[in-house]
């Protein structure tokens, strides 16, 4: 054991130091691996650690964000990530109400750089496998801007409270959270996704700065151990990344049997898999095949390629660059016409080999279009200036920024044939009933309706039920109560009324609302359906059917923009009356500060009000009682209750309340 004096930064109370140890096993292998560079490496650990928050660009541009922020001058750009900065500790960033609005993320700056890598664009069919507790799921959203979808996963059932709750704090309105085995995700989506990161869990050697309790996990945590669950996770990540689609691994650890060695061995078993070389710049060092154990060597094809691609994978060194240990890899699923399998024991393999001959849905035949890499940051040669992508050979053709599914009509056609694929245009939130209130939802009896326009054309499918062929697990999730059909009609006509009163513009979202007992969710277009999964978030969760009334959801306050609900309390963030809300106050609210967003002749007034609310220009009012959205700077941050007496009951949930 070595004991280290870690240097804090420098604050408003001076600097302050702490001492970690690190076990000697540990440095020795290091020792072992760095030679010359060790030094420099120990070193590292005298350093403070670096902090980072990424603002999030659904609710706002970085340039808004400058503006409003408090700390704008102190913040440094962390030139890897857009909208990523460095902040000073001292300025405590999660202390804020624009953290409450959900305005930035607080993430490690090493960790922004997987989803950077991922080139996810607006439209992509996106995969968060190992997602908790969601900082590069709020990224990637941030990237898809409302368009495509994210499925976020993590497969340890407490750890998707808090991925649900930023999911949700981020105001992502296009994402599914599912509380999931890989192994039970590839069987819904197979070749599904354009996009799949694997944040892997491991054994998290670069995380000691930053997290002590990380050593004391390494040591109870194997590497080989860790390495094993990446072996089986990937394999299930590969089985549905789509071809011609990109993975990203990445992990906050330096052990090479952790990352080259899992690539190595993926390669080996996936001849359709090649590695995207990442530029290095801003320190990052490449990927080191020479680490490789010798017995893995001995099992690679002899003479290949393989082990010199390894080089275009990434470290990030705690002292090279300014952040914590990462490794990433990106991997192209090649097209080739016909997947040609390694292993013939290998069933992902099979798979893919079955799925090319039936020429099914989902696939495309192309041939590797090679990646070019500028900044670090993955950009596809053949991309035209305004993010068009075209992939000849095979020709996958990309238009504008949205994707569509086959199976959608006119507007949204996707027209697939072998070799040529065109695309046009294509709680109360659980995290508010506390930790008892919790809920993962298996799909009990759902009924789908049409998005809110179309209703009527499409009509209704009744979906089967979940867990069907599966039995009922014994690990106390619960399936959504109620979910006899009438119920679940109700809960989304409850819904539409809702929109209709208290909503500008419901009746253009794309997602389709989706009833799981009395809850309901917007869903993202063309999910395969979710059946048999545990789902936590079927889509973005949007409000619950009671007796009387559809009660609006914190996740759908979170997801709006100010003016898209009718009736608005616009509040400053640094007013003394945000932090009492935020707090769960009721606030003393005269009816002249509420404001009234859309007062059209054709508008429904709220049927339970008397009090009146002012349009912005004093021109037209109309009954101003019920739901009421609360604004800090512009931004939700939550839901209060206008009554007739001037009170604004605050409904903003436990759980996202200020401590
Ligand atoms: C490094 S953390 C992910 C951090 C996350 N990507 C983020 O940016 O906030 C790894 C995660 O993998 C999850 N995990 C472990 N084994 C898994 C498995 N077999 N399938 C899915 N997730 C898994 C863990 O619960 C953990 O939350």
């Amino acid at each position: 054991m070595v004991s280290i004096l870690l240097l804090s930064e420098g604050s408003a109370e001076g600097v302050s130091n702490v001492s970690i140890t690190l076990p000697q096993s540990f440095l020795d292998k290091m020792q072992g691996l760095l030679d010359h560079e060790y030094e420099a490496f120990m070193a590292s650990y005298e350093q403070p650690r670096k902090y980072g928050l990424r603002v999030n660009g659904l609710k706002l541009s970085e340039g808004e964000f400058l503006k409003l922020s408090p700390w704008g001058d102190r913040l440094v750009p962390i030139p890897w990530a857009s909208g990523g900065y460095y902040y000073v500790d001292s300025d405590r960033p999660g202390k804020h109400p624009h953290y409450h609005a959900g305005l930035y993320y607080i993430q490690e700056p090493s960790a922004m750089v997987p989803a950077e890598l991922l080139d996810v664009r607006p439209g992509d069919r996106v995969l968060d496998l190992c997602a908790a507790p969601g900082g590069k799921s709020t990224q990637l959203a941030a990237k898809l801007q409302g368009k495509g979808v994210l499925v976020t996963n993590d497969n340890a059932r407490e750890r998707t409270k808090a991925l649900a709750k930023n999911i949700e704090l981020a105001g992502i309105r296009n994402a599914v959270v599912l509380n999931e085995e890989p192994a039970a995700l590839a069987k819904v989506f197979e070749g599904w996704f354009d996009r799949v990161l694997v944040d892997a869990p491991c054994s998290g050697e670069g995380m000691f700065r930053k997290d002590e309790s990380m050593i004391g996990e390494w040591e109870r945590h194997s590497v080989s151990r860790c390495s094993a669950m990446q072996r089986d996770i990937m394999k299930h990540a590969y089985r549905m990344l789509a071809p011609g689609g990109t993975l990203v691994y990445s992990t906050c650890t330096f052990s090479p049997e952790e990352n080259e060695a899992q690539i190595a061995e993926l390669l080996a078993a996936y001849q359709d898999l090649e590695v995207v070389p990442v530029a290095l710049a801003h320190g990052w060092a490449p990927g080191r095949p020479d680490w490789i154990g010798s017995d893995l060597v001995a099992t690679l094809p002899a003479g290949s390629e393989l082990i010199n691609s390894l080089s275009g994978t990434v470290r990030l060194w705690p002292h090279l660059t300014g952040g914590e240990g990462h490794y990433a890899a990106v991997l192209r699923k090649r097209m080739l016409g016909g997947v040609v399998e390694k292993d013939a024991d290998n069933d992902v393999g099979k798979g893919s080999l079955e799925r090319v001959g039936r020429g099914s849905k989902g696939e495309r035949t192309e041939q590797a279009g090679r990646g070019e890499q500028r900044n670090g940051v993955r950009a596809d040669a053949e991309r035209g200036s305004k993010g068009e992508r075209t992939e000849q050979a095979g020709r996958v053709e990309r238009r504008s920024d949205m994707r569509v599914d086959a199976e959608r009509g006119s507007k949204g056609e996707r027209t697939e044939q072998t070799g040529r694929v065109e695309r046009r245009n294509g709680v109360r939130v659980d995290a508010e009933r506390g930790s008892k209130g919790e809920r993962t939802e298996q799909a009990g009896r759902v009924e789908r309706r049409g998005d809110m326009r179309a209703d009527a054309e499409r009509g209704s499918v009744m979906r089967a039920e979940a867990g069907r062929g599966r039995k009922a697990r014994g690990d106390g999730l619960k399936r959504a109560s109620g979910g006899g059909a009438a119920g679940v009609v109700d809960a989304v006509e409850a819904w539409r009324r809702f929109a209709a009163e208290r909503l500008v513009g419901a009746e253009r979202w794309s997602g389709e609302p989706v009833a799981y007992g009395s809850r309901v969710y917007l869903q993202p277009p063309g999910l395969p359906r979710l059946d048999g999964l545990r789902v936590v978030r079927a889509g973005w969760f949007v409000g619950e059917a009671g007796t009387h009334r559809f009660e609006p959801s914190q996740a759908l306050a979170m997801g709006l923009r100010c003016g898209e609900a009718a009736l608005t309390l616009r509040l400053r963030a640094d007013e003394e009356a945000t932090l009492r809300y935020l707090k769960g106050e009721t606030l003393h609210v005269d009816a002249s500060r509420l404001v009234l967003q859309d007062a059209s002749e054709s508008r429904t007034a709220p049927h339970d009000g008397d009090m009146r609310a002012l349009a912005p220009d004093g021109t037209k009012e109309i009954a101003a009682k019920g739901y009421v959205l609360v604004c800090a700077d512009d931004c939700p941050i939550g839901w209060g209750k206008y009554g007739g007496d001037g009170l604004l009951k605050n409904e903003l949930p436990a759980g996202w309340r200020w401590m």
